[in-house]
């Protein structure tokens, strides 16, 4: 690695890539050859469920080098626009796919494989991988380097307009009995930051397609997400959403310094164990639900009896939180789940 890195030039140029690199991934470059050999500092334990993935893994490790190398045979420059930090660490891969707890014959959604190093991890722990890549140069690296393996299909489509739950229908009833756990599928993906609300917000609702949803994702996202603290200023409507169609897991902190080109925060792994719709909390309406939730945040640090004054006239509010067993002065964030779900039965006909 270093007598590759010592040649990088102090003018911007990368003879590997033979064109001027971007100061973004000229930064990266220089401090990965700064950095000491062993990457993923703020990994944690329980690597013994990767071992196997590990042992089956060909000789093709996903590191510094075959990146680029990926990128280089598309004269490709990581580009920010698509959120493009790729994993040079294949133990936090390894981590992805245990968390999923893959196995032959799973079904698994990959969201923007890159140079298909999650991919092939997938493939060697027996999955049978519907990857989405929105940028065509990347989708094409992906298709070529699985060749022949008609466990991999690999379609060029932007995630957020994609019709999943019609891909998966394909996929899943494709395949025969005998081919494994064929009734409910995974999703692990290493995805665009700036696409992972949206991600959170269409995948979460698949408790009929998906199982297991193992992202990794911005870490300070990934900490509000799984966070069941009442009272906190970052109690969000997206908390109740996560709550109401799963059981949302922080995994691991993951270092910046474990990707291509580096980001400027840390990432973690989050498993989001999906709620089978008849197991959703029971509200007449899940429209209405969140609609009334979205009312109860807007306005920071407003009472319910007044921002859901719209919905509700304000003593009959004050009284429907008295029945539940909280003051009449109550703020969003002090509500639980089951909270908000007794409360919208008491408050909103539908
Ligand atoms: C953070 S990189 C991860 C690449 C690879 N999975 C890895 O671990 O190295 C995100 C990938 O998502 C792709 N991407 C960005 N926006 C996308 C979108 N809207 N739909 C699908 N893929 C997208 C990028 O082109 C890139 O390949």
């Amino acid at each position: 690695m270093s007598c590759l890195l010592q040649s990088i030039p102090p003018n911007n140029t990368f003879p590997h890539l033979k064109t001027p690199i971007s100061p973004l991934a000229y930064d990266s470059l220089t401090a990965i050859n700064k950095r000491p050999k062993r990457t993923f500092h703020i990994l944690a334990a329980n690597t013994s469920t990767t071992s196997q993935s590990k042992a089956k893994r060909s000789q093709e490790e996903d590191d510094y080098h075959s990146t680029l190398k990926a990128l280089n045979s598309k004269g490709r420059f990581p580009r920010k626009s698509l959120g493009q930090h790729y994993m040079l660490n294949g133990s936090i891969n390894d981590e992805l796919v245990a968390a999923a707890n893959v196995r032959e014959g799973d079904v698994v959604l990959e969201i923007g494989p890159g140079t298909g190093s999650l991919t092939n991890v997938l493939v060697n722990a027996g999955a049978t991988v519907l990857a989405i890549e929105k940028d065509s140069y990347m989708a094409s690296l992906v298709r070529e380097r699985f060749t022949g393996l008609d466990r991999v299909k690999v379609l060029e489509e932007d995630f957020t307009r994609s019709h999943i739950r019609s891909h998966m229908s394909s996929i899943l009833s494709s395949k025969s009995p005998q081919d494994g756990n064929s009734s409910s599928a995974k999703v692990v993906a290493n995805i665009p930051f700036n696409i992972s609300t949206e991600v959170v917000k269409q995948l979460l609702p698949m408790g009929d397609i998906f199982s297991e949803v193992i992202l990794l994702l911005q870490d300070e996202l990934a900490l509000r997400l799984v966070d069941s603290n009442l009272k906190s200023s970052e109690h969000r409507p997206i908390n109740t959403f996560v709550n109401f169609y799963s059981d949302p897991e922080y995994i691991l902190k993951v270092a910046r310094t474990n990707f291509f080109p580096q980001p400027n925060v840390d990432a973690a792994v989050v498993a989001f164990k999906l709620k089978q719709p008849v197991n959703y909390p029971r509200v007449s309406s899940i429209k209405s639900f969140f609609s009334m939730v979205n009312s109860a945040f807007n306005g920071k640090r407003k009472m319910l009896r007044k921002s859901l004054q719209h919905i509700c006239p304000s003593p009959d509010t004050e009284a429907a939180l008295c029945t539940i067993g909280l003051l009449p002065t109550s703020r969003p964030e002090e509500l639980t789940l089951e909270d908000f779900v007794k409360l919208h039965d008491l408050i909103v006909k539908t």
